[in-house]
């Protein structure tokens, strides 16, 4: 591992480190943010997955949430959202390939040597950060954006144990139904639909639910709105009666400044559970 960068941010550390990735055969890049606390003890990590065309620089630099987490001693990791590099398969659409990975386990091809973001979020990249820094693994939250919400609810209902708490902005809720899903879980899964419900969370959620509390904030005039599918989650959620809070944000858009707004709830809600 190799690191890029170092800075000091609310008395603890924004790095940026790169490394070499088995999982996704390629150099990846992420950003942890370490509170001072980290300094004498391990700190709990909270996750935040990105959204399309992002890489680990929009949120680190965009959301605001060093200071918050720094205020709850937690440490903050930003992943990338795709593998990167001269040999890794691209599209020209902004929503598939680079920038786009969905939180997914390629099986077809030009897509399976790269785009194994499922195992490298969930098993290669904890294993990393456990192994180099403070942090306290029995102790995760999970949150995202949009794309990252998506990847941040299907890893937690997928993985019981591994996140006590997740969270999400304007995420994509229900890709089987949805083009921002179709698209992307055919090309990178194959046209069987039975192997897309692992990574829908509307259908995660009528199947299993997650065992510990949900807080998804979503704007009214979020100009993606038809595409996140937030009513199907939000029905399956009452179904089953899930521990979930769905707040719909009056005027609030699918922008940068819609997450840095709601950012200090996620990340108290997060260290709530953290601590418990
Ligand atoms: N068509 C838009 C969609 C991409 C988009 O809105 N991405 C969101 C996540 S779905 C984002 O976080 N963009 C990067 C940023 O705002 O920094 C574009 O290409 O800019």
């Amino acid at each position: 591992m190799e690191t890029i960068s170092e800075n000091r941010c609310f008395d603890g550390t924004q790095g940026v480190h790169k490394h070499p990735s088995d999982a996704c055969n390629c150099d990846m890049t992420f950003g942890l943010f370490l509170p001072q606390e980290a300094q004498f003890t391990k700190v709990p990590l909270l996750w935040y997955l990105s959204g399309l065309t992002c890489t680990h620089e929009n949120a680190m630099t965009k959301a605001g949430a060093q200071v918050w987490a720094a205020e709850q001693g937690i440490g903050l990791i930003f992943p990338d959202t795709s593998p990167r590099g001269e040999d890794v398969a691209n599209d020209d659409a902004y929503d598939l390939g680079k920038g786009a990975g969905f939180y997914v386990n390629a099986t077809q091809d030009p897509w399976a040597p790269h785009f194994q973001m499922y195992d490298y979020i969930a098993d290669e990249l904890p294993a990393l950060v456990a192994k180099n820094f403070s942090i306290d693994m029995d102790r995760q939250g999970i949150t995202g954006h949009s794309m990252g919400g998506h990847g941040a609810l299907t890893l937690a209902m997928t993985r019981p144990g591994q996140f006590q708490s997740v969270s999400a902005f304007a995420p994509i809720c229900h890709p089987t139904n949805s083009d921002w899903g179709k698209k992307q879980l055919g090309a990178y899964l194959g046209e069987d639909t039975s192997n897309w419900a692992a990574h829908d969370s509307t259908l995660l959620m009528k199947d299993r639910g997650f065992d510990g509390p949900i807080l998804i904030d979503t704007g009214t005039d979020d100009q993606f709105g038809d595409l996140l599918g937030t009513e199907h989650l939000a029905a399956a959620i009452a179904e089953r009666r899930q521990n979930a809070q769905i707040r719909l944000q009056p005027g609030y858009d699918h922008s940068y400044f819609f997450v840095s707004t709601f950012i200090e709830d996620h990340v108290a809600f997060h260290a709530q559970a953290l601590y418990e």
